[in-house]
């Protein structure tokens, strides 16, 4: 693990100002691509991030533990004059789905990765803040001021809308592979070996020309508003980034806020979704899980009483929200420690569907379907990082899941990672997808 620096549990200078903008991904004129982007466009909360104050790397979920700890501690940042009442972050991040690795490209990445940008732009009320970050020590004050004015004198108001940006993909994806699978998981789950597994497969992309990251995001949101769309960078340039509808959980002191999240349709077959017995048994095992998961956690528990209907553009949901109560001490760390992975991406029971995954699925998830976001003192919100891509130069590799239980059809599971890469695709420039 890395350490933070400067000192134990870290110490840092800031200071915010008000900028005549709107959009913080407008910075991306100025000040190039991101390190960091996070945007939930109905929650109107927008983040973008750049540079990297500081960096904290974790190799084993154990010491995910440790560091989450840490980026919550109250009292890490000291503030010149005001402080931001709704900053997101200023800790930003996520983690691999588990140990099991093999591919290269997520080496950078690191098991889990978190940074401090330098300087933070975000949507405070009606306007747009900025805030800069520096190490506590000789100087950092004066850094901070400098970031700042640099910010403040150039910030665009504006983001330049993209073009269509439209260019040819080459796909490939072995769908006799993925279906195999499936079968072989229908066949465990027959023979009484699981209820519920989780199969992923990748989707090799490449572009014509090196995909521009950012027209990627302002599609992404663009297209996805319920979604969050996020962007993670890897000290080597590849980026990680997507938009995804699922919460693992928010946090504002003890209030939590999560959700169930399983149970898929096209949206032309939306009607039947309430009634399909395989989904809501497949939903149902999720909802149990997290209400099992949060119980030692909470002092107060509750769910909506029946799954409502999530609308997305290519694909529609079951959803259930949970929501508690926490107990006192209880923060994001032993949140993500409860929850992750979810049955929605892993399976049930959960020890034996994740063996599963380590035998048959042949994929390395990476940070795919690991939780990813923000953490400051006392607040988080991780979601689950789904229909998301890694992309560097004009190579993607996309990432997409589906749950199998019982009576799950190879075909339809297929067609529904289709549907369930769409949204990528399309912002990746697919225009004809
Ligand atoms: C695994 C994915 O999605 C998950 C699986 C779902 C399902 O099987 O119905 C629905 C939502 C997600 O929890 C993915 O998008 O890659």
């Amino acid at each position: 693990m890395t350490t933070l620096v400067p000192a134990d549990g870290g110490h840092w200078v800031a200071g915010m100002i008000s900028l005549a903008a709107v959009d913080p991904l407008a910075g991306a004129e100025v000040l190039g691509e991101p390190s960091v982007y996070w945007e939930r466009p109905l929650a109107r909360e927008a983040m973008a991030g750049w540079g990297e104050a500081a960096s904290v790397e974790a190799e084993s979920a154990a010491q995910v533990l440790t560091v989450l700890k840490a980026l919550s501690a109250p009292d890490s940042v000291r503030w010149l004059g005001a402080s931001p009442t709704a900053l997101p972050g200023p800790w930003f991040g996520g983690m691999r789905f588990s140990q099991v690795g093999g591919d290269g490209g997520w080496g950078p990445f690191g098991f889990g990765r978190w940074t401090l940008p330098e300087v933070v732009v975000w949507r405070e009320g009606t306007g747009v803040a900025a805030a800069a970050f520096a190490p506590e020590g000789p100087g950092a004050e004066d850094v901070v001021r400098s970031l700042l004015a640099r910010v403040g004198a150039a910030f665009p108001t504006g983001y330049r809308h993209p073009g269509n940006g439209t260019q040819a993909l080459k796909l490939s994806s072995s769908r006799p592979e993925f279906e195999g699978r499936v079968t072989r998981a229908v066949e465990t789950i027959s023979s009484g070996g699981l209820q519920k597994v989780v199969l992923a497969r990748a989707v090799e992309v490449e572009g014509e020309r090196a995909f521009d990251r950012v027209e990627v995001l302002a599609r992404l949101r663009e297209q996805n508003p319920r979604c969050a769309t996020f962007l993670f960078r890897a000290p080597d340039g590849a980026a990680f980034l997507g938009a995804t509808p699922e919460t693992l959980c928010r946090l504002e002191g003890r209030r939590l806020e999560t959700e169930a999240l399983a149970g898929s349709a096209s949206p032309t077959q939306a009607g039947e979704l309430g009634g399909s017995e395989k989904d809501l048994r497949e939903h149902e095992a999720v909802v149990r899980y997290i209400l099992k998961a949060l119980k030692p956690l909470a002092e107060h528990l509750e769910s909506d009483a029946e799954p409502a209907l999530l609308t997305l553009k290519n694909v529609v949901h079951l959803r259930t929200g949970i929501r508690a109560e926490l107990r006192e001490g209880v923060g994001v760390a032993e949140l993500v420690a409860a929850l992750h992975p979810t049955p929605a991406v892993g399976g049930t029971p959960r020890e034996r569907a994740l063996e599963f995954l380590v035998e048959h699925e042949d994929l390395d998830r990476g940070w795919y379907a690991g939780p990813v976001g923000w953490i400051g003192p006392g607040r988080a919100h991780q979601m689950v990082a789904l229909r998301s891509a890694r992309i560097k130069g004009s190579q993607a590799r996309l990432f997409v899941g589906a749950g199998i239980v019982a009576g799950s059809s190879a075909e339809a599971e297929w067609r529904e990672t289709e549907m369930k890469s769409l949204a990528m695709l399309r912002a990746l420039g697919g225009g004809h997808v």
